[in-house]
């Protein structure tokens, strides 16, 4: 049997032949190949039916590069990695592919004869696939786009809907079906927010009303949301002049996330089994039964600024700030409660109950748990339709997760306004985006406020109305840094790059499981992209420091040349068993699905270690006691032998920045002529633009006079501020330092580049 495996080899053996694989930027571009499928190395069994038959070579290749199942395409086989120039020759029959590995072969037993280090581990063939001319490519034009843009132009409303999906087996490759998703909505002029995850879909939306029912046939057909139980939620619809006033979304993100609702569960449960939908009807009679000895609960699984504005008559607000908290609010709520008693459960559209009802079920053994079908939204679109006269028992606003915020339903008042305390049945989030605190506030003092929270957020939001980016705190100026925005841009740039592999999600999955804390540390996103890019620059040889749980270690040994090597440094040891976990699986499994599935087991492995790759990349997982004194040791250890590294990232102890620094730049066998150092974090959130010790002042904080929203921030940046003036500092001793050659770039926490002069 013939095996394709991602870019990394099984355990060496000498029955394997290499298959190294490139595919021309022109199917790139009309198959829309992810980042793995691009290039990469597949492994044949020697005398398996792949080595002499081109149907089974072709299915072989298909294992690995899915996309080119769809397309027409031609193979050529060369002799090298495909140099300009070189000669190459047509794949079209068994006897080519006969050829191939003969050839492959011959010049694997010369190389091992000239002693020639560079020789590759076993025979390799170089295969090229590219375009074949002679196949009219048919437009991507399924039936349903027929008319479909017209009709979109036409539609006189938009109606804004939500739905979810849980499918059984999970979305295999999430950022593939992303772009799936991407790329068939925006015929629909659609917009929103959705959440692709292995779990399953979130998403909230607008779609132009004329063409939703095709939108919803469409969805229907795709096998990972077909399975949505209750189908697509559809809200109010606005009507055109109203969207186009104040659109409700802006754009359309379609966005992978670890999970689709954070729940911080350290474990999925089976959202299948948790409990039954009860339709928006039967939830109206049964509500009213609520309460005494032995009725219903009715508990509200939404957040206090959600509860605060609107419920049902008798529910139960769980309290939560963050569904995070619903776990230890459900035990404390339902202590002693008998696990027959009915316990019925809602939200704004249904999702977050599914993952309710399973805990409820599964973990706390309650067999008679009731949830509302559509969640609200469900429930006031009954009560509009065909409630007949019924009067709604949900009673004022519902908050929703787009720019409407909250959409009456009645005219009960049930929230106080966060200014003067006054009741009213408004919500919002505060128009200073860097706050953009959600809130319940009445007309009179949002008018007042400009839509702000406060004094202080008016004042930058006026501001920045008025084009400028700062303002004044105790009497100094403060530029200011718009987090919403920066998020919105990293996001695009992370969307327009090249995908990563499934591995990447387990690590992160499995940070937040082991290591939760600092699940924010890992170098994810738009960054993981670029550590993988610099790693194939230089010479091969990459250093780390602080590894914490392997990604930009798995990044590093994916983007290195062949043959590289890849060292990182971490004095955790529960970081470095993470990290050498996930090594191990990325050289066992490779970077897609295989090595994912390896990462999703059992942690495994001591704490670090060495391991070559399939690749012929060394990497190194290694524990020590302070990665400062270790590289000194290493500089004046192996002044002569060493040669350097060519990328060095400086990602640990923020404090002692410079320092890592100075020892690199001094030590040719540390930092390598040519070399680059990248140091992670120098933006500190943005909070280094107004770290300057001038602008912070000496007795600023606490001094009398300043008003209570000012306080307030000064406070909750505290901790913010002494490092972002460690950062500030850092970012300015390298730039005065006249040794360096210093670039820093504003991506994610931002990133600073440097090289000597
Ligand atoms: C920001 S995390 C590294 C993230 C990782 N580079 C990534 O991109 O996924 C910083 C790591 O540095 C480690 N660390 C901090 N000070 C250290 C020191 N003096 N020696 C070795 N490791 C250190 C911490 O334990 C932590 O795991």
């Amino acid at each position: 049997m013939s095996t394709a495996a991602a870019d990394s080899a099984p355990t060496p053996g000498d029955d394997l032949y290499a298959v190294k694989v490139s595919v021309c930027p022109e199917l790139r571009e009309s198959l829309h190949l992810n980042g793995r499928e691009k290039r990469g190395r597949m492994f044949v069994e020697r005398d398996s039916k792949a080595m002499g038959d081109v149907q089974e070579f072709r299915q072989t290749l298909h294992d690995f590069f899915r996309a080119l199942r769809k397309g027409e395409y031609l193979i050529e086989f060369g002799r090298g990695e495909g140099e300009e120039g070189e000669m190459r020759e047509r794949v079209d029959g068994d006897e080519d592919v006969v050829r191939m590995f003969r050839e492959a072969e011959e010049r694997f037993e010369d190389a091992q004869g000239s002693g020639d280090e560079e020789a590759p581990k076993r025979p390799t063939a170089y295969v090229h696939i590219l375009e074949n001319p002679d196949f009219v490519k048919e437009e991507w034009k399924p039936e349903w786009m027929e008319g479909l843009k017209e009709k979109v132009e036409e539609s006189q409303g938009w109606s804004m809907i939500s739905f979810y999906s849980f499918p059984k087996k999970g979305i295999s490759d999430p950022e593939t079906f992303g772009e799936n998703l991407r790329r068939v909505w925006k015929h629909f002029g659609a917009l929103g927010r959705v959440y692709v995850a292995f779990e399953g879909v979130n998403a909230q939306m607008s779609v132009p009303t004329s063409v939703l029912p095709i939108f919803t046939d469409v969805c229907m057909e795709m096998e990972e949301l077909a399975c949505m139980e209750n189908g697509i939620n559809v809200d109010e619809v606005i009507s055109r002049e109203e969207f186009e006033k104040d659109r409700p979304f802006k754009n359309l993100h379609v966005r992978v996330r670890a999970q689709v609702l954070a729940d911080g569960l350290d474990k999925g449960l089976d959202w299948e089994n948790a409990g039954w939908d009860m339709t928006a009807e039967e939830w109206h009679n049964k509500v009213q039964e609520v309460g005494g000895e032995d009725g219903p609960i009715l508990l509200d699984c939404r957040n206090d600024y959600e509860t605060g504005v609107g419920k049902f008559v008798n529910a139960e607000p769980l309290g939560t700030e963050t569904f995070k908290d619903t776990w230890g609010k459900l035990k404390e709520r339902l202590e002693g409660v008998p696990k027959d008693r009915e316990v019925m459960t809602y939200c704004t559209g249904g999702i977050r109950c599914v993952k309710v009802g399973a805990w409820l079920k599964q973990e706390m053994g309650f067999s008679n748990v009731g949830r509302l079908k559509g969640g609200v939204i469900g429930y006031d679109r009954m009560i509009r339709e065909r409630g007949e006269g019924k009067e709604s028992l949900f009673q004022g606003t519902n908050y929703v997760f787009d720019g409407r915020v909250g959409r009456q339903i009645t005219e009960h008042k049930l929230g106080k306004c966060i200014t003067c305390g006054g009741e009213t049945n408004l919500l919002a989030n505060c128009n200073n985006k860097a706050c953009h605190k959600k809130m319940v506030q009445c007309s009179t003092c949002r008018k007042e406020l400009d839509g702000c929270c406060g004094e202080g957020c008016k004042n930058v939001f006026v501001g920045r109305l008025g084009r400028t980016t700062s303002r004044t705190v105790l009497g100094k100026e403060r530029v200011e840094f718009d987090p919403q925005v920066f998020d919105d841009v990293q996001g695009y740039c992370e969307e327009y790059s090249s995908g990563v592999g499934e591995i990447y999600g387990a690590i992160q999955r499995n940070t937040e499981k082991h290591l939760p804390t600092g699940a924010h540390m890992v170098s994810s996103g738009i960054q993981g992209r670029l550590l993988r890019t610099m790693a194939g620059m230089g010479g091969g040889r990459v250093l780390e420091v602080g590894t914490f749980t392997g990604y930009a270690t798995c990044c590093f040994a994916e983007g290195v040349k062949r043959g590289g090597t890849v060292i990182s440094l971490e004095r955790d040891p529960k970081a470095c068993q993470i990290a050498w976990h996930h090594v191990l699986a990325a050289n066992e499994g490779g970077w897609g699905e295989g090595g994912r599935k390896i990462a999703e087991r059992e942690l495994e492995g001591g704490v670090g270690g060495t391991v070559e790759m399939g690749s012929g990349t060394t990497v190194e997982v290694r524990k020590v006691d302070d990665a400062l004194v270790h590289l000194e040791d290493m500089a004046a250890r192996e002044k002569e032998e060493a040669e350097g590294f060519d990328l060095v990232f400086i990602d640990a102890d923020k404090g002692r920045l410079l320092e890592y620094v100075d020892v690199c730049i001094r030590n040719q066998n540390i930092l390598a002529e040519g070399g680059v150092i990248l140091v992670d974090n120098v933006l500190w959130k943005g909070a280094v633009v107004d770290a300057d010790e001038n602008m912070w002042g000496e007795g600023g904080e606490g001094d009398g006079g300043e008003e209570k929203e000012e306080k307030r921030l000064i406070k909750l940046n505290r901790r913010r501020r002494k490092l972002a003036r460690i950062m500030h500092e850092f970012n300015g001793a390298v730039c005065r330092d006249e040794r360096l050659e210093v670039t820093m770039l504003p991506l994610r926490d931002g990133l600073t580049i440097i090289r000597r002069r």
